[in-house]
This record gives structure tokens, C-alpha cells and sequence, in this order.
């Protein structure tokens, strides 16, 4: 199975770098951008210059905000939306899928209200089988990967033979793609240590340093696999690429969104304050830690990071409370 035709919708960071990636490796790219301006200047300068300045585009990649014309005859489609987004964004298109297409999943999220992973949406929105649906994950900053700095990633599916077509789409010079057949890990990971890189940089706002952010980083880990265990997660996915991994470079890169959101906060700025420093740009973190804590709480699953991230973002904890009463908690064995 080999795929040349690919159709990236959304023209945000992650978007445009996977885009790049997949046109630096030889494939046809088209993106959708929802503002007409940016689509045209992508495919006529070669650049996005909203969401990654200072980085040419390859001439193999094209641009348009017509749905339509995008995914025509399309043989694998990248959803690059944020996640609170996908379902909207995905039910409008819907109509418009090539039957067939391999449908790649980029964000890293856990759907408020429904508390589904981005594969399950895609699944009940498109009717695809979940053989067709391969999750991308890892440490894959989008500033990093345009850049062409070293980075590999991971590509989920049940189905083999599909991973590896995108494997092959997307392998080059500077990004290395792992396949694994464990989505529920791989979605779970990714959308997880975007709450845990929030806590993060909130200790990293009040002044704290790499002692305060390992144990996070660490603990954060422990939390996660405690609920992939729960759902049915491959304990060895959380120690690869999209758990430690993209937990590493998220919760300690400065270019993270959601560690810069919680850096903020942590400083002492509001919600609202963070939110408008974003810029526009998503922090899944801050709303994901809603929906993973209460499929935490439905699985009976104890996550004490996350519900503290909730109840600082959304209940109006204050973050160095929160800091305390997370040592305060009960002394424990450290696998209990
Ligand atoms: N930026 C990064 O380094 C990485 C991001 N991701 C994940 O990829 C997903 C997409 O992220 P980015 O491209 O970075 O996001 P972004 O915020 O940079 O761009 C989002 C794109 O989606 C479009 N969009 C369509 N409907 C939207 C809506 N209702 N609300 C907001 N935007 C909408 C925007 O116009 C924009 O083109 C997220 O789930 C993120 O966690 C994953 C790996 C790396
Ligand atoms: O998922 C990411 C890196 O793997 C990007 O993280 P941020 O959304 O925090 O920037």
C-alpha cells in the first residue's frame, strides 16, 4: 500500500510542519486553511508566516480554503484541528472523504462531554472502521520538526499494513516515524502530558526548578499509565515515544503551548490572561484536564495532577494551593 495524494485540513503550526514533512518526503500535499488569505499564502509564497515565520515551504505544497478542492481524490487525510474542534470541523466534511482514505489523526485531546478519544470521534463522525485511522504522536514541538531538527514519532493503527503506508509518506532526512498497533496509549499519552505540561510550567512560574518539574514529569507518568492500564493501554507505550518521550520535550520546552499557558498561570496571571497571550493558538491542556479527570473519576482512576490542573484552570485554585495540597496528600508506596 503506498499513498502519494495527501490532504492536510488545518493550516496551524502542527499542520503546516507535518505538511512540510510529507511534501519533503516526495508526497502531493494540499492543505485547507480556514482563511482564504492564509491558503493563498501558502501556495503562492511558500510560507505561513502566522504560525511558523522564517520557514519555506516546499514548492510540492499547496494551499486552498475550499474543503472540496482540498480533498479531492485524496488517499490518506491528516485532521489537524484542535480537538474540542474536531467534531464540527470533521462533520462538515464528512461528505466529503474519498471513500477509502486512510484518515490520520494529529491532535492530542480527550473530547469534553462525550470524553472520547480523537480516533473514536473520527470514527463515529466519519463511519470509517478504526483499521482506516492512524494516530500520529510523540515529541514533535512543530516549530522544531519545520526547523528540520532530528525527531521521530509515532504512528498508531490497529491495522498494520495502513501504518506503515503512512510511515513511509512521512519518513525523511529529519523526521523518523515508529509504528505501534496501540492507539488507545498513544491518543491517551498525547493527550495527557498536555495537562502534566501545564502543571509544569505552573511550578516552573512560581520560581520552582528541576527537581519540582522531574517529579511532575514522573508522576504525571505515573498517572497516565495508571489510566491507560484502565482502558485497556499497553503499559510499554508510556515509556516510548508518546509517553515519556512527548512528555519530556512538552513539559521542558519553551516552545510548548501548554507549558507556557502554565507558566503563566503560575506567575500569577488569570485565565483569561493566559488565553489572550496564546494568541489564538491551542492549549489542549486546559481543557483536556477536564474531560481526562472525569474519565479518570468514571474509571475510578486516582489522578491527582490532573484534578488539581482542573480545579486551578476552571474552579480558581490557587496554583501554589494546589502545589500544597498535592504534597499533602497521603504518604504512599511509589507503584500503589
Ligand atoms: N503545535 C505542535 O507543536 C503540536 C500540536 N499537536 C496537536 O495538533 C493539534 C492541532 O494543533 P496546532 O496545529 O498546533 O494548532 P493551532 O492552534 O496552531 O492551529 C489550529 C488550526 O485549526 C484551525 N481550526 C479550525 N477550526 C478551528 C476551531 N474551531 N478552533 C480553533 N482552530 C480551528 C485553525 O484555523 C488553525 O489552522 C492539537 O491537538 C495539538 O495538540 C500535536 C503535536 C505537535
Ligand atoms: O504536542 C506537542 C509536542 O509534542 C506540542 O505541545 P504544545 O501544544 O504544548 O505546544
Amino acid at each position: 500500500m503506498d499513498v502519494q495524494r495527501i490532504t492536510v485540513l488545518g493550516a496551524g503550526s502542527w499542520g503546516t510542519a507535518f505538511a512540510k514533512v510529507l511534501a519533503d518526503a516526495g508526497r502531493d500535499v494540499t492543505m485547507w486553511a480556514r482563511r482564504p488569505e492564509v491558503a493563498a499564502q501558502i501556495r503562492d509564497e511558500h510560507v505561513n508566516a502566522g504560525y511558523l515565520p522564517e520557514i519555506r515551504l516546499p514548492a510540492n505544497l499547496t494551499a486552498t480554503a475550499d474543503a472540496a478542492e482540498a480533498l479531492d481524490g485524496a488517499e490518506a487525510v491528516v485532521l489537524a484541528v484542535p480537538s474540542q474542534s474536531l467534531r464540527a470541523n470533521l462533520t462538515g466534511w464528512r461528505e466529503l472523504l474519498p471513500a477509502g482514505a486512510i484518515l490520520v489523526s494529529l491532535a492530542k485531546g480527550v473530547e469534553l462531554g462525550t470524553l472520547k478519544r480523537m480516533s473514536e470521534v473520527i470514527a463515529e463522525i466519519s463511519g470509517a472502521p478504526e483499521n482506516d485511522i492512524v494516530v500520529v504522536s510523540g515529541p514533535n514541538l512543530a516549530r522544531e520538526i519545520a526547523q528540520e531538527q532530528p525527531a521521530a514519532a509515532v504512528l498508531a493503527c490497529t491495522d498494520h499494513e495502513r501504518a506503515v503506508a503512512i510511515q513511509r509518506a512521512c519518513s525523511g532526512t529529519y523526521f523518523r516515524p515508529y509504528t505501534n498497533t496501540d492507539v488507545i496509549g498513544c491518543e491517551l499519552g498525547g493527550a495527557c502530558k498536555n495537562v502534566i505540561a501545564l502543571s509544569c510550567g505552573m511550578a516552573a512560574g512560581m520560581g520552582y526548578g528541576a527537581n519540582t518539574v522531574a517529579t511532575l514529569i514522573t508522576r504525571g507518568l505515573a498517572e497516565t499509565a495508571r489510566l491507560g492500564a484502565k482502558l485497556g493501554a499497553d503499559p510499554l507505550t508510556f515509556a516510548g515515544l508518546a509517553g515519556v518521550g512527548d512528555l519530556v520535550a512538552t513539559c521542558s520546552s519553551p516552545l510548548s503551548r501548554n507549558r507556557t499557558f502554565g507558566e503563566r498561570l503560575g506567575r500569577g496571571e488569570t485565565l483569561e490572561q493566559a488565553q489572550r497571550a496564546a494568541g489564538g493558538q491551542v492549549a489542549e491542556g486546559v481543557m483536556s484536564c477536564s474531560s481526562i479527570r472525569e474519565l479518570a473519576q468514571t474509571s475510578g482512576v486516582d489522578m491527582p495532577i490532573t484534578d488539581a490542573m482542573h480545579r486551578v484552570c476552571h474552579e480558581g485554585l490557587d496554583p501554589r494551593r494546589a502545589g500544597a495540597e498535592l504534597l499533602g496528600r497521603q504518604n504512599k508506596h511509589e507503584w500503589s
